[in-house]
């Protein structure tokens, strides 16, 4: 399989400290890759990267061959979107005009969406369930409306990658599984962060796991979710088993036995 993104031994700096560490990272085409770790290990820096909010210290990113900083935005645009974690628009836009813009780094100037494209608009919030609030303005949704919404966007922007930032957050049960299922249909490459273990061993082709800004384990979620990386990197006693139907790896959890994770080396 081709790559699709590389992040080569990237590095990531705030105000002189290191966040991120020589991390590198494949997603070929169509591959759905998540990226999972305790809070603060990094992962929302290392996506920033990614959707060019952050400028990389150290390494570098290439998509497709190309190295992303040499790359005109507009042109990084049309093959990346990023649903992110980032302050939301304050504008009361309508969902469907919000939606629309996801088409913006297609467009030239003023020109308006053609039949086609506005099909697709219709088909990723039909698919994402907003039609029915496509005359609403964006400041009245409930969270996970607008993050429905949000994904609707990312997705008429027809990417070669699709980067998603805790794209469950707000979500209800339905909504978070009809997302990461639709994740595992043909489509762009997908990188994305989860903190629902279970959620990400059942979406994702593999998993990379940050702790403390390094890389410390990536591979096929069978290979990667074990009790002693449980242990390790998130401070969870937790029993790891096969799903009955599909056979990826499930975590159970026992709450009386959190441990700490304050301890470990950075
Ligand atoms: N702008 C900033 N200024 C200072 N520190 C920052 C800044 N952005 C991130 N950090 C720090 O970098 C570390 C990594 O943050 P990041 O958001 O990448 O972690 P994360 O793995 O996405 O965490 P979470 O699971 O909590 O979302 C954290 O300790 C955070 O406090």
């Amino acid at each position: 399989m081709s790559s699709l993104l590389v992040l080569d031994e990237l590095s990531a700096t705030i105000d002189g400290a290191a966040i991120v560490r020589d991390l590198a990272l494949d997603v070929a085409e169509r591959q759905v890759v998540g990226l999972i770790g305790p809070n603060g290990s990094g992962k929302t820096t290392a996506l920033r990267c990614v959707y060019r909010a952050l400028r990389p210290s150290g390494g570098a990113v290439w998509i497709d061959g190309q190295e992303l900083s040499r790359m005109p935005l507009r042109d990084s645009a049309r093959v990346i979107a990023a649903l992110t974690q980032e302050g939301r628009a304050d504008l009361d836009f309508t969902v469907e005009e919000v939606v629309a813009l996801g088409r913006a780094p297609h467009l030239r100037g003023n020109q308006a969406l053609s039949a086609r494209e506005r099909d697709l608009c219709h088909q990723a919030m039909a698919r994402m369930e907003v039609l029915h609030l496509a005359g609403r303005g964006v400041l009245s949704l409930s969270g996970g409306e607008r993050q429905r919404v949000l994904v609707a966007r990312a997705l008429v922007q027809e990417p070669r990658l699709l980067v998603l930032d805790e794209p469950t957050n707000h979500l209800d049960l339905h909504h978070q599984i009809r997302l990461l299922s639709m994740l595992r249909e043909p489509g762009p490459g997908v990188l994305v962060t989860l903190h629902d273990l279970n959620l990400a061993a059942s979406a994702c082709d593999r998993l990379a796991v940050l702790s403390h800004g390094t890389l410390v384990a990536s591979g096929p979620p069978a290979d990667v979710l074990t009790e002693q990386l449980l242990r390790e990197v998130f401070g969870v006693e937790a029993s790891v088993v096969r799903h009955p139907l599909t056979g990826v790896p499930q975590v159970l959890y026992d709450l009386g036995a959190a441990t700490t994770t304050e301890g470990n080396p950075a």
